[in-house]
């Protein structure tokens, strides 16, 4: 007699097949924001839910932050961040510690991928040119050594995804003269999964989802449709960091990214819940055309 705890076992692998079937050697760009990244358990587990992605098949491009931990050595150096709309105001100073400190995150990052024994390469948006960037302006405002993503050249990603690698990829870009740009990591994971046709855009941050009233934690909206988004911002509903990610959301999805979520990477295994069971989790951003599946909370 077969124990039932192994054939449970069984029958939540073969329910996982249609997705497995689904998202065969598709393109899945996991956005990691610095929020989501402060406690080393969860990151674990986020990693390896990337690397379990990477060996059913898909093809998964990990895009990081590191707002948080930039912000934290920033003011260990004496320098008060300052950020516009979710933007970090970027002078020169800032700009080395930013380089500095997401180059140590995105080495970490390669590291636990490589302990769980997958082939992981870090690079950053200067490499291979990845992401050319321009200033990028606050209403007209000079706000420093920020990125604007002008335009990418996905050859350095499609080799390594050729050869089987995991690319990690930092948000620094580089414009026609070799400056260095500190670019948001939503926009850099935005332009990455827009350029290489990516299947599925999921943002993991440090909240359930995106709230109606960020103060009401029963706002949730399960779905949103792009068409809400401007809204949204313009009442005043959404703010900080959620600000370029619903942007960003709305840019992908109109630029055909298919599926495009905003997950709680506080959730262990947020990314195996959204991908493979039926039930949503977080805010899942839909096309203008689409209808809503679940009901807001
Ligand atoms: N309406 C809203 N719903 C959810 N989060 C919101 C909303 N308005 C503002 N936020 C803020 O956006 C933050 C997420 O953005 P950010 O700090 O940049 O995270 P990440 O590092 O994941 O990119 C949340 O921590 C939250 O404080
Ligand atoms: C221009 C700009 O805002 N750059 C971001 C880059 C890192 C980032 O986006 O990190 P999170 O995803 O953790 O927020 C910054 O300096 O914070």
């Amino acid at each position: 007699m077969v124990n039932q705890k192994y054939l449970d076992k069984a029958e939540v692998l073969i329910e996982a097949l249609p997705y497995i079937q689904r998202f065969n050697r598709k393109i899945i760009v996991v956005k990691y924001g610095g929020s989501a990244m402060t406690d080393e358990k969860l990151t674990r587990s986020v990693i390896q839910d990337v690397v379990l992605l990477k060996l059913v098949g898909f093809k998964p491009i990990i895009v990081h932050g590191g707002g948080k931990e930039i912000s934290r050595w920033s003011e260990k150096l004496g320098i008060k961040p300052q950020f516009i709309d979710g933007i970090r105001v970027t002078d020169e100073s800032t700009m080395e510690v930013a380089e500095m400190i997401l180059n140590k995150v995105n080495k970490k990052l390669v590291a636990q991928i490589e302990s769980l024994g997958v082939k992981a390469v870090g690079i950053s948006g200067k490499d291979g040119q990845l992401l050319k960037t321009q200033r990028k302006y606050s209403n007209g405002k000079d706000i420093g050594y920020v990125g604007e993503v002008k335009s990418v050249c996905p050859k350095i990603l499609q080799n390594l995804l050729e050869d089987d690698f995991l690319p990690v990829v930092c948000p620094i870009g580089m414009d026609d003269e070799y400056h260095s740009y500190n670019v948001n990591a939503d926009d850099a994971a935005c332009a990455l999964a827009k350029a290489m046709s990516a299947e599925k855009l999921a943002f993991l941050t440090d909240m359930e989802g995106v709230y109606k009233d960020p103060k009401n934690p029963k706002s949730l909206i399960s779905e949103l449709h792009v068409r809400e988004i401007d809204n949204l911002i313009s009442n005043g509903n959404v703010g900080g960091g959620m600000i370029p990610k619903l942007l960003d959301c709305q840019d992908a999805i109109r630029h055909h990214v298919s599926r495009v979520h905003i997950l709680d990477g506080r959730i262990p295994h947020c990314l195996l819940l959204e991908i493979f069971t039926n039930k949503g989790i977080g805010t899942a951003i839909l096309g203008d055309e689409e209808k809503r599946f679940y009901e807001d909370k």
